[in-house]
């Protein structure tokens, strides 16, 4: 009697991994290895990149969608730096095709390197039949980075540390948001850095001058309790006079989404990317509207949280 054959191995493994906005950033004072310490509370929301791995011969990595001339096609890519580290630490050689579709607004604040990062680690995992436990792989995403851990789980967590160290946290509702995508992007170490200089004009950037952040335990509940109204009094980001620092053109674009009948609006991490919670999916898609037909930004695009983190298609 013949034996049915063994399933052959899979030729490609798909990834697909979310954005996401920071309900709350806040931001203690500048530490001795150059990071600053968190209490960085994130959403992941419903705009996503997907990651491909494919078996090659060598080393490639390749880009799609709109912005891909944006994002760089070499060694230094965060999705091609994650196979890297995942192939030596197994000892084997990173022969991986890494197709981007990427969707993420690229260098705007919403972690899109961090989730092709993430979505590598897990495509490649998959590809070469590792099975790496969630542990071991969120313990390389944060070799990574420091947003990394954060793409790889979804959903909502509390950042501490530099934001790699994980809390989950519940949530009891989706939230609707719009997001206005400005021309152009803003480097974090950049907004750091003037962050730290805005501080230093008032008191002081280092652990000894900035309080040790906490998370709000009113932002807290109204994530567990899903309410928007309770969550647009808490948003909060410590980032975002350093954004408008950089790029005053920003404040006329929150104004606008405000202006639209926005609940709440603000930088969505170290911008430029401009973030509006709504109250529903009406208001988004009004809002949504009216923020592109403003001018204030080069486009807006409604989309929902919490989203499930990196996840193969
Ligand atoms: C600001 C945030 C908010 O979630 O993300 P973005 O809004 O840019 O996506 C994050 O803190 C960005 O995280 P990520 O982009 O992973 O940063 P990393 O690669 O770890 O660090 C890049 C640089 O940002 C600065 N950095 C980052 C994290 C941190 N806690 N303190 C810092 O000062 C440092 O200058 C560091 O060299
Ligand atoms: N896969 C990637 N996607 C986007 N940017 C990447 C990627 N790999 C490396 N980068 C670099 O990281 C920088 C930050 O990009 P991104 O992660 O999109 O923004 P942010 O840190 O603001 O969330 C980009 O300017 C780019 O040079």
């Amino acid at each position: 009697m013949t034996q049915p054959a063994a399933a052959a191995p899979a030729r490609t493994v798909t990834v697909r991994v979310p954005a996401k906005v920071n309900v709350q950033l806040s931001v203690g004072g500048l530490r001795p290895d150059g990071f600053h310490g968190l209490a960085n509370v994130f959403l992941a929301v419903g705009l996503y990149d997907s990651v491909s791995a494919t078996r090659a011969e060598q080393p490639r990595l390749t880009v799609s969608g709109p912005d891909a001339a944006l994002v760089p096609q070499d060694r230094t890519n965060l999705a091609a730096r994650a196979a890297r580290l995942l192939a030596q630490r197994h000892g084997i050689s990173p022969d991986v095709h890494l197709h981007i579709a990427k969707d993420i607004p690229v260098a705007g604040g919403m972690a899109g390197g961090s989730a092709d990062a993430a979505g590598a680690l897990l495509a490649c995992d998959r590809l070469w039949g590792l099975g790496s436990t969630r542990e071991e792989l969120l313990q390389l995403c944060a070799e990574l980075g420091s947003d990394v851990p954060f793409s790889f789980a979804g959903g909502a967590a509390l950042g501490e540390g530099r934001g790699e160290k994980l809390t989950p946290l519940e949530v009891g509702g989706t939230f609707h948001w719009v997001f206005a995508v400005a021309e152009g992007g803003l480097s974090t170490p950049d907004v750091y850095r003037e962050c730290d200089r805005l501080r230093e004009q008032h008191g002081g950037s280092s652990e000894a001058d900035v309080p040790a952040p906490t998370a709000d335990p009113a932002l807290l509940a109204a994530l567990r309790t899903g309410d928007p109204q309770a969550l647009a009094a808490a948003v909060r980001n410590d980032l975002q006079p350093a954004a408008l620092s950089l790029r005053p053109a920003l404040a006329e674009t929150l104004t606008a989404g405000l202006e639209a009948g926005a609940l709440a609006a603000l930088v969505s991490g170290s911008g430029p990317t401009c973030a509006f919670l709504v109250a529903d999916a009406a208001s988004a898609t009004r809002t949504a509207q009216t923020l592109t037909a403003s001018g204030t930004c080069r486009t807006a695009r409604p989309a929902t949280g919490p989203a499930p983190g990196a996840t193969v298609v």
